[in-house]
């Protein structure tokens, strides 16, 4: 048997065999770790160019900083594997996004070294804020809590409302702003630009060069100018002129910008800056995708490329399981074009999904009516609001799971106004991989709530389509909520003639007579098939399609109720507060006494996997709804 040699990252199985290494060892642990989370994700999909692009930084912060004690928060935390390969998950790497494996982001109870858990942008700096006070008013004075973000992600609004926070404290926080100039797609609006400037801009290099030339520069950083930068950090402040730069205006203290691939110097800046306290931002920069070079130069398709050839760098796409049939998203991003072409006031907005929502359509072929917005989800439902009290008509596309965040801005700047936005919730459902911080499971509840808001979701790419026709006819005086999934559809020919679609009306898709399946979305399609597995077990069923949560349908409800003693929901989203429960409030309502069971995603969070792991975990498969079927008819 050939003995393969140890590498040095075998070596390490926490970060206290990694400060066991000489700072000229950390290159090739470097080298190692790219290499392994390049064989890793091309195997076993996963986030992929913005980890590469972090491998000095977490090899630096880990050597330097005295994790778990002192405390790495990240953003995000789609950059995290090499954080993850480090602190002991090596082996158990190969589980990555799996279905009992490991998360593919920071998750509290999964180690003592994920500080917080993440999966949505923008939040590190107030999280690390947070506990870098605590650490303050514990009298923990040696620990310290460092923020990585991106620059997508200090788009976000929560981004600055932290840094407006932070700086008016003592806080000992170190922020690390990882610039690589690119968000999923390139870093939308003006902050990408003046992050660019500041790390070309001569003068204001040549400034603080000479001012770190005048202290001894950063790496010969020793006591004595450590002890004159405390005495004079009035002056330095100046000198680095606060109206200059946008960090220190938020009384930060701002350093660098410094190469992000230089590990031993960023190690020995990391070190430095740890004698510094209060808050403090460091801006590194770094490149995308960095060592492969295919992620490097199309860092947008590798952001998350699925499997790859790791030769060649050829991105094995999976395709549908239906022939020809597309991704919901194309069928969203196609069609509003076609609407867009025809209806002038259509107008296209995303927070920063341009890619994952196919709005990139709209944007390459309108630009001046389609807006990437940024990594700001509240901003662009009000954004949309302003919009639509001009007349235009907005379609806001938000994956479900973002949409959270802006709930506020949907009751308050345009449900309670009424205003018409088009909502269109991408990802609606269970979305597999990314697991609980992504699932878009709520928004039917939260949607069905508010007042004046229609919710309604397409089984199928035509239904997708004609409900986007009807929503820009100008006739509706309300927002509406079209959700649909991740992933395909079924259809290959759904570029058929626009029909409208009446609102508040559903359709009975198949007879029959043992039991009533109402369901809601593409859950129509898993009902469909287990319609056919309970014919063969002599179980006949009727199906319908409700098309809208609100407003219900509420003659047809009232003929199925009156007809049938069983009656199965089905939704892909949580059973408290959704389409079952205003099934079940329109039988109490009405005097109805059905015996009714609702399918759907139960009260608790579900973990990361295959979908089809999780749609069995939540008994909505085509098998789950026969079982529930079977139980219902025979008890
Ligand atoms: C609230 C929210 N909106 C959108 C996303 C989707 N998203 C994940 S990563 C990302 C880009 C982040 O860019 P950046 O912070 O610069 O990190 P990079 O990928 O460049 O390392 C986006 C938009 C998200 N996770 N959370
Ligand atoms: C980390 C993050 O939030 C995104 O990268 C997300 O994983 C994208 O999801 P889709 O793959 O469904 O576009
Ligand atoms: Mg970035």
């Amino acid at each position: 048997m050939v003995k393969v040699k140890e590498t040095l990252l075998d070596k390490i199985n926490s970060p206290a065999d990694l400060k066991k290494l000489s700072t000229e060892e950390l290159p090739e642990v470097c080298k190692e770790l790219r290499e392994f989370i390049i064989d890793a994700v091309s195997t076993n999909p996963g986030h992929f160019g913005a980890s590469l692009g972090v491998v000095e930084l977490t090899v630096a912060l880990h050597y330097v900083y005295n994790t778990p004690y002192d405390l790495l928060v990240w953003d995000v935390g789609h950059q995290a594997y090499g954080h993850k390969i480090l602190t002991g998950r090596r082996e158990a790497f190969d589980t990555n996004r799996k279905f009992n494996g490991l998360s593919g982001f920071p998750k509290r109870d999964e180690s003592e070294y994920d500080a917080f858990g993440v999966g949505h942008s923008s939040t590190s700096i107030s999280a690390a804020l947070g506990m870098a006070i605590a650490s303050g008013l514990k009298e923990e004075k040696d620990r310290n809590v460092v923020a990585i973000i991106g620059d997508g992600a200090m788009t976000g609004g929560m981004a600055f409302e932290a840094l407006n926070n932070a700086g008016a404290t003592k806080a000992n926080l170190l922020v690390i702003l990882n610039d690589n100039n690119m968000a999923i797609d390139p870093n939308s609006g003006v902050i990408g630009q003046y992050l660019l400037n500041i790390s070309k801009s001569q003068t204001y290099n040549k400034v603080k060069k000479e001012v770190w030339e005048g202290l001894g520069k950063l790496d010969g950083f020793g006591e004595k100018t450590r002890k004159f930068i405390q005495k004079n950090q009035h002056a330095l402040k100046n000198i680095l002129l606060k109206e200059n730069n946008l960090f220190e205006a938020f009384d930060f203290r701002y350093f660098g910008p410094i190469d992000g691939h230089d590990v031993k110097y960023l190690a020995k800046a990391l070190q430095d800056l740890k004698k510094i306290s209060g808050p403090k931002l460091l801006h590194v920069v770094t490149k995308k995708g960095k060592g492969f070079l295919q992620a490097e130069k199309n860092q947008t398709k590798f952001h998350a490329p699925g499997l790859f050839n790791k030769e060649t760098g050829e991105i094995y796409t999976s395709g549908c399981q239906v022939d020809n049939a597309h991704k919901f998203q194309n069928v969203f991003g196609e069609t509003l074009v076609e609407l867009a072409e025809k209806n002038k006031k259509i107008v296209g907005i995303t927070p920063a999904m341009p890619s994952g929502c196919s709005m990139n359509l709209m944007i390459a072929k309108m630009p001046d009516r389609a807006f990437d917005v940024g990594i700001a989800e509240q901003h662009a439902v009000t954004f949309a609001a302003g919009l639509a009290t001009q007349g235009m008509v907005p379609f806001c596309n938000i994956y479900s799971t973002f949409m959270q965040r802006a709930y506020d801005q949907v009751i308050h700047d345009v449900a309670i106004q009424s205003l018409p936005v088009i909502f269109c919730l991408d990802r609606g459902g269970l979305v597999g991989e990314d697991g609980p911080t992504h699932h878009g499971v709520f928004d039917i509840a939260y949607m069905r709530t508010v007042p004046n808001m229609i919710v309604c979701a397409p089984m199928d790419e035509p239904d997708l389509r004609n409900l986007m026709y009807t929503a820009q006819l100008g006739e509706l005086k309300q927002p509406i909520s079209i959700r649909y999934p991740r992933g395909c559809g079924n259809v290959p020919d759904w570029r058929r003639p626009f029909e409208k679609i009446e609102i508040g009306k559903g359709r009975q898709l198949s007879e029959g007579t043992d039991l009533a399946i109402l369901t809601i979305g593409k859950s129509g399609i898993f009902a469909q098939d287990a319609i056919k597995m309970l014919a063969d077990e002599n179980i006949s069923a009727a199906h319908f399609d409700l098309r809208f949560v609100k407003p219900l349908d509420e003659d047809l409800l009232r003929s199925v109720f009156k007809k049938y003693r069983k009656i199965l929901t089905v939704e892909d989203g949580v059973i408290k507060g959704g389409f079952g429960s205003a099934v079940l409030e329109f039988m109490a309502e009405n005097g109805f006494s059905s015996q009714v069971k609702i399918l759907g995603v139960p009260d608790r969070f579900i973990e990361h996997g295959a979908l089809k792991e999780l749609y069995k975990v939540c008994g909505i498969d085509k098998e789950g709804i026969v079982s529930a079927a079977r139980d219902l008819v025979e008890n």
